[in-house]
């Protein structure tokens, strides 16, 4: 069990770990990795550009958490475990199953204790399902560990927050994997500063303007938000744009905190054989954009094609209807 390196040398491994992930068919380029207080910092934050961001300190008082640590002292309350037999673990939201009731779901998800995850995490063989747990730091876990979420650096984060007025902090995240767990390429609606406690992960990036390429489920969808693209055989001829999608990449490890801005599409994969991975995020509701500029940015795009997505979906009143409505109103019109 790889202890949480706070003491390994973080930037010597994150160099060489880039020979050790899958290859995927797009190019990718480097995400800046800047010291907290580089001058370059507020430009890319404030222009929603994701980047590393190092010694920010946010989680230290988390740097000895681990599976043994958890194990004694997150408590005995139950977690929501996400379990595959593969190692995506395609998100769903539970509340628009009802609208596909033949959907196969890859993953399910179980009540369990840390105890019970961690006993399921230790007799894993080859051929097992593999496990993540996800859990909303809140005060239903161990006290000690609340002692270590009040001592964030949260006199940091919510510098951050004012300085560019995002809204409130919606939840805090933990999130245990085992290594080689992988969460498929989605976008969340909120900004996110991903915060890395133990093991290492890679993070794929795209930017907003890459939703043509990444065809994302339906909005009324259960894995809405997800791109329908099978990264390890794309099917070009339902998703030719594919060819065209170009990315960022970066490991981030103990310590390291990505901003990862709203909108953008984003692929996590824990580095495999690398141990287990320990992250809490930090979700926040984006600011209210004051005035609206034009030309739109291609994060207002992807929120206006929501918006037409939901109130075509609610006024026609049966998701089964949507399809050809939507191809009636473009097909030869608008080529
Ligand atoms: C896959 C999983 C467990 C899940 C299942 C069902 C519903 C929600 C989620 C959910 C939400 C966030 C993450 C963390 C992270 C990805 C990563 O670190 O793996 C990420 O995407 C982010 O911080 O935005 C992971 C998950
Ligand atoms: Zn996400």
């Amino acid at each position: 069990m790889a202890t949480n390196g706070w003491k390994e040398n973080v930037e010597e491994t994150v160099r060489n770990i880039p020979r050790e992930v899958k290859q995927y068919s797009f190019q990718t380029e480097p995400i800046p990795r800047l010291k907290y207080n580089d001058p370059e910092v507020e430009a890319l934050i404030r222009n929603e550009r994701p980047v590393i961001l190092t010694d920010t300190d946010l989680v230290k008082s988390a740097q000895h958490w681990n599976l043994d640590y958890l194990y004694s002292n997150i408590g005995s309350g139950k977690h929501t475990v996400y379990s595959s037999f593969k190692n995506k673990f395609l998100y769903y939201d539970d509340k628009k199953l009802p609208n596909f009731p033949n959907l196969v779901l890859q993953t399910n998800h179980e009540e369990m204790t840390f105890q019970e995850f961690t006993e399921k995490v230790r007799n894993h063989k080859t051929g097992d399902k593999i496990y993540y747990l996800q859990q909303a730091l809140n005060d239903s876990v161990g006290k000690s560990i609340v002692v270590d979420f009040v001592k964030f650096n949260w006199s940091w984060i919510t510098e951050q927050q004012k300085k560019y007025k995002w809204g409130a902090l919606t939840s805090n995240l933990l999130l245990v994997g085992m290594d080689g767990v992988i969460t498929p390429a989605h976008y969340d609606e909120q900004q996110n500063f991903f915060a890395q406690i133990g093991g290492y992960k890679r993070f794929l990036l795209f930017d907003p303007s890459m939703f043509e390429c990444l065809y994302p489920f339906p909005v009324y969808h259960p894995h809405d938000r997800q791109s329908q693209v099978d990264f390890d055989s794309p099917d070009l001829r339902r998703f030719p744009k594919f060819q065209d999608l170009r990315g960022y990449e970066a490991i981030v490890g103990p310590g390291d905190v990505l901003y990862l801005p709203i909108y953008w599409w984003h692929q996590v994969e824990s580095v495999p054989n690398r141990g287990m991975t320990f992250s809490v995020n930090f979700w926040y509701k984006s600011g209210s954009d004051e005035k609206i500029s034009y030309p739109l940015k291609p994060q207002q795009k992807v929120a206006m094609m929501r918006n037409i997505e939901k109130m075509v979906t609610s006024a026609i009143n049966n998701h089964e209807e949507v399809p050809h409505l939507m191809r009636t109103m473009v097909l030869g019109r608008y080529t």
